[in-house]
C-alpha cells in the first residue's frame, strides 16, 4: 500500500439507480416506491427542449410532495454546453426542498467542468443557508471525460459517485454501434471458425474503477438500452461488478429486481469470504501469513479481497 491510503467512498447502497424523465411526473410516485437505492430525475437527454422548465418545476415540486423514503434523490441537470445548466442549479438549490441529496452532472470533460458547478452550487447554499450540502456524482460520457477521468474523481469533495454513460461515450468516441451497453455484434476475435466476443465498455469501465477507487468515489454502471434483454443486462451487471462497480442505472422498472440482484453479494459469496476470514484467522494463531483453504491459496491479501464482500453484504443489510 502506498504511503497515500486510499480513501472509504461513501457507505451507501447504490446497487440500483432508476432513471425517470422529469417531465412524466406520472411515474414519480412509482419510482419512489421501487426497490432502487437511488432515484434520478432527469433534466437532461430524457427531456425535450420544450418541456425544460416544466420538468424543472415538477421535480422542485416533487422535492417537498412525495415520499422518496430512504432513498438517494438525485437530479441529472443538462450540461455544461446547454443554455439550461444554471437555471437547474440555481432553481433546485434555491427552491427544492432538503429531501434533495445529489446533482448528477452529464457530459463532464474535465474538472473544471465540476469546479464550475461546484462554485455555483456553494454560493447558493451559502446566500440561501441550505444546511445540507448538496453531493455531486458525475457521468463519463466523452472521450474528452475518459482522458480526464482521474482529475475529475479527484475535482471536488462534493463528488460521491461516477457513472460511465454507454450511448454519449460511444458517439463521442465515434464508435459504430447504435447499441447502448451490452454486447456489440462486430467486436469480436476470429480463431477458426468460432468467433469469439469481448467486451468494448470494458476499458472505460476499468479506468473509470480505478480512478474512483483512487480518490474515494463510488464507480456505476450506466444504462442498458435493451430493457426486453434481461440475459444481457445481467451478464453487463455481471461483469461490472467482478470489476469494482457498486450498481448499474436501471433505465426501466424491469431492470431494478436484476441489478439488486447482481449488486448485492450472494448468501453463497459471504459464506466463503466469511470461512476464509475465518481460516486466515486460525492461520495467524498459527503463525503463518499464508495457508491453504479449499485446495487454493489464501493470505493477507485475501483479508482484504474478503472484507470487501462482507462489509458490502453488511452495508446493505443494515441500511
Ligand atoms: C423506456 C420508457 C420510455 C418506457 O416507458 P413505458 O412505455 O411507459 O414503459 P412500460 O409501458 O413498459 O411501463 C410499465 C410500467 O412501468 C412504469 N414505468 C415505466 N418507466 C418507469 C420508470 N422509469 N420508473 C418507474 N416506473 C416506470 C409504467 O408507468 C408502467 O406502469 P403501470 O402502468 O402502472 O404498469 C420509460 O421507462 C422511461 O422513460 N425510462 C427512463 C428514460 C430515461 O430517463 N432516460 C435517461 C437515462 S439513459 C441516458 O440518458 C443515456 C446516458 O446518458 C448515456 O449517454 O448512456
Ligand atoms: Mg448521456
Amino acid at each position: 500500500m502506498s504511503f497515500r491510503l486510499q480513501p472509504t467512498p461513501v457507505a451507501r447502497p447504490n446497487r440500483c439507480q432508476l432513471f425517470g424523465p422529469g417531465s412524466r411526473v406520472a411515474l414519480f410516485e412509482k419510482m419512489a416506491a421501487s426497490a432502487a437505492d437511488v432515484i434520478n430525475l432527469d433534466l437532461e437527454d430524457s427531456v425535450a427542449p420544450s418541456d425544460k422548465d416544466s420538468a424543472r418545476e415538477n421535480i422542485i415540486q416533487a422535492t417537498h410532495d412525495v415520499d422518496w423514503g430512504s432513498k438517494t434523490l438525485s437530479v441529472r441537470i443538462n450540461g455544461l454546453d446547454t443554455p439550461y445548466w444554471y437555471r437547474d442549479v440555481v432553481d433546485l438549490l434555491e427552491r427544492a426542498s432538503d429531501r434533495l441529496d445529489q446533482i448528477m452532472i452529464p457530459k463532464v470533460g474535465c474538472a473544471s467542468d465540476v469546479y464550475a458547478v461546484d462554485a455555483l452550487a456553494t454560493a447558493i447554499e451559502t446566500a440561501k443557508g441550505r444546511r445540507k450540502p448538496i453531493t455531486f456524482e458525475v457521468i463519463i460520457e466523452s472521450a474528452a471525460g475518459l482522458a480526464h477521468v482521474e482529475e475529475i474523481a479527484a475535482s471536488s469533495p462534493r463528488l460521491v459517485a461516477m457513472s460511465l454513460g454507454a450511448a454519449d461515450f460511444a458517439a463521442s468516441m465515434g464508435m459504430q454501434t447504435t447499441g447502448i451497453g451490452g454486447t456489440q455484434e462486430n467486436y469480436y476475435m476470429q480463431h477458426g471458425e468460432s468467433k469469439h466476443w469481448s467486451d468494448p465498455w470494458h476499458w472505460a469501465q476499468a479506468a473509470i474503477v480505478a480512478a474512483c477507487r483512487t480518490h474515494g468515489v463510488l464507480p456505476v454502471d450506466g444504462p442498458f438500452g435493451d430493457f426486453s434483454d434481461d440475459a444481457g443486462f445481467r451478464a453487463q451487471a455481471r461483469r461490472s461488478a467482478t470489476l469494482g462497480m457498486v450498481g448499474k442505472w436501471a433505465i426501466h422498472p424491469k431492470q431494478i429486481a436484476l441489478a439488486n440482484e447482481v449488486f448485492t453479494p450472494s448468501e453463497e459469496a459471504v459464506a466463503e469470504a466469511r470461512d476464509i476470514l475465518a481460516a486466515m484467522q486460525q492461520a495467524k494463531e498459527n503463525g503463518e501469513g499464508a495457508t491453504v483453504y479449499k485446495g487454493r491459496l489464501v493470505d493477507i491479501a485475501s483479508i482484504k479481497q474478503a472484507e470487501v464482500i462482507v462489509r458490502q453484504y453488511e452495508m446493505i443489510n443494515s441500511a
